[in-house]
Formats: C-alpha cells, structure tokens, sequence
C-alpha cells in the first residue's frame, strides 16, 4: 500500500474513475471494470475505508466473472479485514462461497449481508434461500426438476449442487479404475451429481468432420486451459484423470474427498508462485486426459434435460463421472442439466458392484459396439461381450442375424421369430435372452412400428411390454425402451394386470430419467418419450 498512498486519489479523479467503472460495468468488459477498481483500490487514501471496500467488492465481483476466484476471495477478504460489516463485500462473499459449493459459509456471510445492507437485502435474501436449498441436495442428492419440466423447460435451467454419493472409485476388472456402489442403491437413485471443468457447444450441420465441430472443441479446450490455468484444485483434479498411457495398475486410486467442493483450500486467496499461468500447466497431459475422459452431450446414452437453446452439440469434461467405465450392460445413465451432469442408477445395484454407463449406443449387435468401442480407443470387457463372444449355443444365430440387418432388406418379423425360437429351443436363460434382444433391439422395433408385419408375426412373439421389460434388464432405462413400455402397456400385453404394468411403466421410467421428478412431471416426460420429442429429451 505504500505505493498506493503515493498515487493517492483526489476527489475528482475518484469521481471520474467512478464514471469510467459504471461505464464498462454496463458493457460488461470485466477486465476493464476490474482494472479501474484496481486504480481505485491502490489510489484510495488509507484513511478512506469505504471507498477502499467498495472498490475492492467490486473488484471481487468483476475477478470472479472473470473465473479468477483465488483473486476474488483475497479482495473480499481484504475489504472484509477492513471493515467486517461491509455489505457488498458480504454479498460478494457469499456469491462465491456459493458458487464453489461451500453452502454454510456462504449463508453465514449472507446472513451477516442482511441486517447491514438494505440496498442488498433482497438479493442476500434469495442467495440466501438458494444456498439452504443447495446444501440440503448437496447432502441428499436429492433433485426436484418437476416445475422445470412442467413449465416445458422454459427459463433458466435449475441451479444444482454437487454430490457425490454412495460410491468409490476402486481397481477395476473392466481396465484401470472404475466406480463401486459401497451400499446397494435401487433404479432412478442419484449416484453423483458433477458440474463440469469446461463444456463447448454448438450447432452443427450432419457432417461428422465439420470445421464446426472443430471450432466448438478448440473453445472447448480453451475453456478447460483457462480453468485449470486459474484454479490449482481444478487443473490437479485434471491430472487424477487418464491419458489412457498409464499402465493400468500404475493409475492411482484417488481418495473420494478430492471430489467434495470441501477439498478446496480457501485460506489463501492468492495462488501460488506459478500456479496461475499457462506455462505451468502440462498441456500435452491435458489434451491426453480430454480425448480418453471427454462425454457427448448428444451421445444417444446420455439424456438432455432442456433445450439449452438451440444446439446440438455438446462436449464436456466432468471429472468423477469420467471414472465411470463403459459396459453393455449398464446400470447406470446420465442426465445432463446445464453444465451438470447427473449419474443415476439404471437398474438396481447391489453393494459393491461397478457401476457402468453407456459411452455410447448399446442397443446394437456385437459388432457394432466393437466397432463403437474401438472409436473410444478400447476392447470392451463386459460381460455381455463376453457371453456374446463365448456363447456357442446362439454364436451362429447372432452372425446370421447381424449380417442380415447390415445388409438390410430383410423381414424383421421373420428375423425376430427366428431369433426367440431359437432361444425357446436351447432354453436360453431370461438374462442371456434380455442381452440377445437388446442386440437386436432395431428389429424389434421395426417390427412392432409395423402393423402390417404384427399382423402377420405378431402371434408367434411375445408382446412389446414383455420384451421391453426384458431389455430395460439388459441396458436398463432408455427412451426408446421406455416408449416400447409405454406403447406395449396400452395394448393387452400379458405384462401383468393394469396396476403391475403401471408400475413397470413407472420403474422403466425412472431407470430411464433418474428420481428427478414427481409423478405428474414424469408423465410429461412420458408424453414427450412418446412424441419422440428430442430437443427435449435425450
Ligand atoms: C473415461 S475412462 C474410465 C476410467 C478409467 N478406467 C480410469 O482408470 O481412469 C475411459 C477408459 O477406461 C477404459 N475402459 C472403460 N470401459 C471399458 C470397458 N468396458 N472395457 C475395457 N476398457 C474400458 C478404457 O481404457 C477407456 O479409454
């Protein structure tokens, strides 16, 4: 401060500093906002506190627009040294605490913002209603989207809190580490709700090479540069991830409360020599770790909840979930909410079993998911890979019948009764049978979008409820198998009687969205799976 004494401020050049302020304020230009609060701080005479916590409060705000929240803290922290009670440095505060998840202190700064600044009240009033409601999720997981639904996705997506739930990353069969459920947990369960480092979108025309899609994943990966550029926690979370080069056995286990937004150090505001540059990030490990770990928003696995304007292309990295492994059989999905990803159990899980997502379609043949798989840079391990490569009983039938569909004008009926005499002639087991059908889940499909071929098939298979009960056992919730549910109960579908095949409906549809709405918005979710609505859902 020595040299901000020297530059001491007189009361005009302070005013016109003010107008300069107020004027890039309204333009939103951040950096030129936190610069003149930065002539302000230093030139305010050290006798004037309230220019100086002003100064630095708005300093704070402009920093942490800028995502430079270490730099934003330590103003709020010095105007707070300052002068405890200083209303918007209060307010500052807690909008920080508050968007790195630490709820409680956030709301004791909100409440302490309240008996002083009438200006701020309302706005410390709802921050700090919000962060009452985000620290009860953050410990439950629990997450009510039904007015958001029920209002058509309209307005601002809803605000979540992160969570991790009752799960561990362990060594896993599947290659490398994996999640593990510590307790069993049943279908629609929230397993973990993770806002990502960075996410890039955008729309984009068909090609799957587009320049396009080239733009939205260099800003992309700016965006993740910049965040782990600013932010030490962020940039080592980073580096737990694979660059898939290790070893499988040299990657270390983390420990789960790395994850929790309470693993970030707030003692010191300022970051350490080095941290904070471009320099002294490993680039190279990074854009390793992006290629293996990132997620499609648009991957048919994965649902978007929202339109989120009008894109249709999506790219993120969120960092537990990429501890997930893939399996064909997974029992587990994600639902993407804005910039949070939240995983949910897809079928039920029994304690200490992995739990897995599909990275990508895995209602398709073998040889597809092979094909898919390989794209990702990996041999899948699952087990319903491994029975399907294994299976002498039903290999022909599978090769037979993933030709036909390939080459294509084939009679899906005949296709799909061949395929459950077979399996009623070998008495395949219901889960073997599940995994068959969820191969050939398109033809299935054909067949029962087909009036002309149910009337000619349609006897001699079992009903689309019965088969797509079957298949949710198999990949667990998924649109397409939750239309099959929804269209197969309303016709006589030997499912069960009304009040059972409602209860299936309700089962699929949770192992498809997650618990993430009442009754009455589920069946807005319902009306939309049967429209096929896709700008809303998947
Ligand atoms: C997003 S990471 C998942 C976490 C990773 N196993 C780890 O230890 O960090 C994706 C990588 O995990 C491995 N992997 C995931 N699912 C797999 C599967 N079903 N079979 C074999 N390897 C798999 C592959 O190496 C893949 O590139």
């Amino acid at each position: 401060m020595a040299a901000a004494a020297m530059d001491g401020l007189d009361e005009e050049s302070l005013q016109e500093l003010r107008s300069r302020a107020t004027r890039l304020l309204l333009k939103e230009d951040w950096e030129g906002y936190a610069a003149v609060c930065s002539r302000i701080v230093h030139g305010a005479a050290a006798a004037d506190r309230r220019v100086l916590c002003s100064a630095l409060a708005h300093r704070a705000d402009a920093r942490a627009r800028l995502g430079d929240r270490p730099g934003a803290l330590a103003d709020c922290d010095a105007a707070l040294a300052a002068d405890p009670a200083h209303p918007a440095a209060l307010l500052a505060k807690g909008a920080l605490l508050r968007g790195l998840g630490r709820y409680a202190l956030a709301a004791d700064c909100l409440r302490a913002a309240l008996p002083a600044g009438a200006g701020g009240a309302d706005e410390a009033r709802e921050m700090l209603e919000q962060c009452r409601r985000l620290e009860a999720q953050a410990r439950s997981g629990a997450v009510d989207l039904s007015d958001w639904v029920l209002a058509g996705f309209s307005g601002k997506c809803p605000d979540l809190a992160e969570y991790v739930g009752p799960v561990e990353v362990r060594r896993s069969a599947h290659g490398g580490r994996g999640v593990f459920a510590v307790k069993g947990v049943e279908a629609g369960a929230t397993l973990m709700i993770s806002k990502a480092v960075a996410t890039g979108r955008g729309v984009i025309p068909d090609a799957a090479d587009s320049d396009e899609k080239m733009v939205v994943w260099k800003d992309f990966v700016d965006k993740v540069l910049d965040a782990a550029e600013r932010c030490p926690r962020t940039a080592s979370l980073i580096y737990t991830l694979s660059t898939g080069e290790e070893q499988e056995d040299e990657l270390a286990l983390p420990d789960m409360a790395v994850f929790k937004p309470e693993s970030e150090d707030l003692s010191d505001g300022v970051p350490e020599a080095g941290i904070g540059t471009r320099e002294a990030l490993d680039v190279d490990r990074i854009m390793k770790v992006l290629d293996v770990n990132c997620l499609t928003e648009d991957a048919p696995s994965a649902n978007l909840l929202g339109s989120n304007g009008i894109v249709n292309c999506g790219v993120g990295l969120w960092i537990l979930p990429s501890f997930l492994n893939h399996s064909c059989h997974p029992n587990a999905r994600r639902t993407h909410v804005g910039d949070h990803a939240i995983v949910h159990a897809s079928r039920d899980i029994k304690a200490g079993e992995e739990v897995t997502f599909p990275y990508f379609d895995v209602l398709t043949p073998a040889g597809k998911r092979r094909e898919a798989a390989r794209a990702w840079g990996f041999e899948c391990r699952c087990d319903r890979c491994r029975f399907e490569a294994e299976d002498a009983v039903l290999r022909q039938e599978h090769v037979r019948s993933e030709n036909e569909l390939v080459n294509g004008g084939v009679d899906m009926g005949a296709l799909v009764v061949r395929l459950e005499d077979k399996m009623r002639k070998s008495m395949v087991k219901e889960r073997r049978k599940a995994f068959v059908r969820a191969s050939f889940w398109s033809a299935y499909s054909s067949l029962f979008d087909n009036g002309r071929l149910m009337r000619k098939w349609g006897r001699k298979v079992p009903g689309e409820a019965v088969i797509a009960e079957s298949v949710a056992g198999a990949v667990g919730g998924s649109e397409s198998v939750l239309r099959a549910m929804l269209r197969g109960a309303d016709n006589g579908n030997g499912c069960g009687n009304r009040l059972e095949v409602e209860d299936k409906v309700v089962r699929i549809g949770r192992a498809t969205y997650g618990k993430v709405v009442k009754r009455q918005a589920m069946r807005a979710l319902f009306r939309l799976t049967l429209e096929g609505d896709n700008s809303k859902s998947l």
